[in-house]
């Protein structure tokens, strides 16, 4: 686990290009700058080339949109494979709703991503797995978490990220499971969507996105796993607020102690 990395991106301070959503666009930009990279947002298609011309990742979260929306974002997923920039996809809620894997399937044969992250229900959904989704939430299944997970990143040929109590990265083949975090993160709605641009940013600063999608994990679980761990009886708004603080201000060696990954 390349925990350094942490080190490398405050030092190069990489931009990163995300179509966010309009609930949580602002904890991604805030989460982003925290922890040492550059966020850019925009909804105007006429401006992708540019856009992701001068960033050095993309994440496309796929949590509400138009349809003028989609139309962006596929262009933007097209560029960012023409201009070989890494490229995050953060599938919301396509273990919900019907609509949604439909659009996120069709955008999946017009560019490839680099890493996927969701959660359970998510993942499940683009594996095609039996799973009850709830929402924007993981729900409920039976399935393991690994199969479910290499399954969705053979079928797309891509890391895949499962995130949830414990965090499953995998190429595919290899797999990596993050146990930091804490509940606290289910209370705080953006927080997978935080993950999400914050892979992008380590993916902008290791070409080998499976290091880059592992470290990412398990610096944003164990930020938020130290900052639960500093205030007894801590509630989601503070949770929030010390979150930001944490990403600011966790370094490599305290990220290192409590490291729980296999
Ligand atoms: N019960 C838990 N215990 C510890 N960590 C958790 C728990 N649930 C989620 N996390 C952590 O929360 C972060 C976000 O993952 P999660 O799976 O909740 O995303 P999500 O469902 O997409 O969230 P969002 O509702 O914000 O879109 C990850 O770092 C994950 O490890
Ligand atoms: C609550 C919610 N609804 C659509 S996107 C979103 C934020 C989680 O991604
Ligand atoms: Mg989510």
């Amino acid at each position: 686990m390349k925990v350094d990395l942490l080190d490398t991106l405050r030092h190069q301070n990489p931009i990163v290009f995300n179509i966010s959503n309009f609930v949580t666009v602002q904890d991604v930009a805030n989460g982003l700058n925290a922890l040492g990279a550059s966020p850019i947002m925009s909804e105007e298609v006429a401006e992708a080339e540019e856009m992701v011309g001068l960033s050095s990742a993309v994440c496309l979260n796929l949590g509400a949109f138009t349809q003028t929306q989609v139309e962006q974002i596929r262009k933007v997923g097209e560029v960012a494979n023409q201009q070989h920039k890494p490229l995050v996809i953060d599938p919301v809620a396509v273990g919900a709703v019907a609509y949604r894997k439909m659009i996120a399937n069709n955008l999946l044969t017009h560019f490839h991503p680099d890493v996927i992250r969701g959660n359970a229900g998510e993942i499940a959904a683009l594996a095609d797995v039996d799973w009850q989704a709830k929402g924007i939430d993981a729900g409920e299944g039976t399935g393991d978490l690994v199969a479910i997970a290499q399954a969705c990143a053979q079928k797309l040929k891509c890391v895949v990220i499962l995130s949830g109590p414990t965090d499953v990265i995998t190429d595919g083949t290899r797999v990596v499971k993050v146990m930091n975090g804490t509940p606290l993160f289910q209370v705080h709605v953006g927080s997978g969507d935080m993950l999400s641009s914050i892979v992008a940013a380590f993916c902008a600063v290791e070409a080998d996105y499976f290091e880059a999608a592992q470290t990412a994990c398990l610096v944003f679980a164990a930020i938020g796993e130290r900052v639960a761990q500093a205030t007894p009886n801590l509630g989601a708004g503070s949770f929030s607020v010390q979150l930001m603080d944490g990403l600011q201000l966790t370094t490599t060696a305290q990220i290192n102690a409590i490291a729980a990954y296999q």
